[in-house]
């Protein structure tokens, strides 16, 4: 336990999934992740399969991209509406928070969440053959080569949260049937794939409470692979104690974070994660640093049902959760936290 009374993210090996482990590894690796999974919905995860390399060069289109003049970056602009969830989304467009205020009861905490603009940009980048959520490129000779690097690198990640996929189907014992409509609904051409940049923040305006790198909020995705720069920021809730957690940038370490849709589809077994990203300089007040990071959505098929599996209903002795189209859920969300074009 760390010195505040809070646990660290707890870190899984899941290199049985991702290299080709025999059964028993495979168990063993999706026991560990079901018990440590299972505690807050969050676990950094070892054995991934993607490497320090790849990674490198990821974080360095990324950075390139967001060192584009913002009338460069605002050739592919994210539209209006929330359909499609693609392209350039300049800083203070997104309110992270705003999903938690629909979610929480209490009237202060409403208000608090409601009014907190995260101070951040970013890029949404999907499957190529998806022509509802297309994607927005910008034109070939403002950033040459973008569009080739990210379409591989999101299917690449795709392959890495097959893997992850797998391991929480063998950690919940489904059935053959469920486990196979499970797959059915991830495609990947669903998922998404966001650049992110949280440009540095100058000590006068850390004193403004209402702003935050990113306000808490959980994904609601199945759930979400999270890369990051070497900065910190990034935390999770830990439920029991009320208190967040540091998802401490470590080699090696991707985290992943669940969310409300395998909350659903788990019937509640693994909770959806309550993350932020803090301003690490607050405390200090002290100008902070630029922040990289890129998360990867691993989202169902847009009209496909999700709903909690019969075996684990049964097993529970009631149905926490009513069925949804990830179509409805997801709109609901995008049309809180989509708040307007910043156009500064
Ligand atoms: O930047 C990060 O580390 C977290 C990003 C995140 O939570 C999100 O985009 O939903
Ligand atoms: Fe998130």
């Amino acid at each position: 336990m760390a010195p505040n009374g809070v646990y660290g993210v707890p870190v899984v090996d899941l290199s049985p999934f991702t290299s080709g482990g025999d059964f028993e590894s495979r168990r063993r690796a999706a026991i560990d992740l079901a018990e440590k999974g299972q505690i807050n919905g969050c676990v950094g995860i070892t054995g991934h399969g993607v490497t320090s390399e790849r990674l490198k060069e990821a974080f360095a289109v990324t950075k390139k991209l967001f060192d584009l003049p913002y009338e460069e970056k605002m050739k592919a602009p994210h539209p209006d509406s929330t359909t499609p969830h693609r392209g350039y989304s300049g800083t203070g467009r997104e309110k992270g928070a705003a999903k938690t205020a629909l979610e929480t009861t209490d009237e202060a905490q409403k208000d608090a969440y409601s009014k907190t603009t995260d101070y951040k940009e970013s890029y949404e980048i999907g499957s190529e053959e998806n022509s509802v959520q297309y994607n927005i490129w910008l034109p070939e000779e403002v950033f040459p080569g973008f569009r080739h690097f990210t379409t591989q690198f999101f299917w690449e990640l795709n392959k890495t949260a097959n893997a992850i996929l797998e391991a929480l189907i063998m950690s919940l014992d489904l059935t053959e049937e469920e486990a196979h409509s499970i797959r059915a609904l991830h495609t990947g051409h669903d998922n998404q794939l966001r650049l992110l940049h949280y440009p540095p923040i100058a000590s006068e305006m850390l004193k403004d409470k209402d702003m935050s790198r990113l306000g808490a909020h959980t994904d609601w995705s199945t759930f979400t692979l999270l890369f990051q720069d070497t900065h910190g920021g990034l935390e999770f809730i830990d439920r029991k104690t009320g208190e967040f957690m540091p998802a401490t940038p470590k080699e090696e370490v991707v985290y992943m974070n669940i969310g409300d849709m395998f909350q659903r589809i788990s019937n509640g077994f693994y909770p959806s994660a309550l993350h932020r990203v803090t301003i690490t300089g607050k405390a200090s007040n002290k100008a902070t640093a630029a922040r990289y990071s890129i998360p990867y959505f691993v989202v169902p098929l847009a009209d496909g049902v999700i709903e909690p599996q019969p075996s684990l209903v049964a097993a529970h002795g009631k149905q926490v959760y009513e069925p949804v189209t990830f179509n409805t859920y997801s709109d609901l969300m995008f049309q809180a936290v989509n708040v307007h074009d910043s156009k500064e």
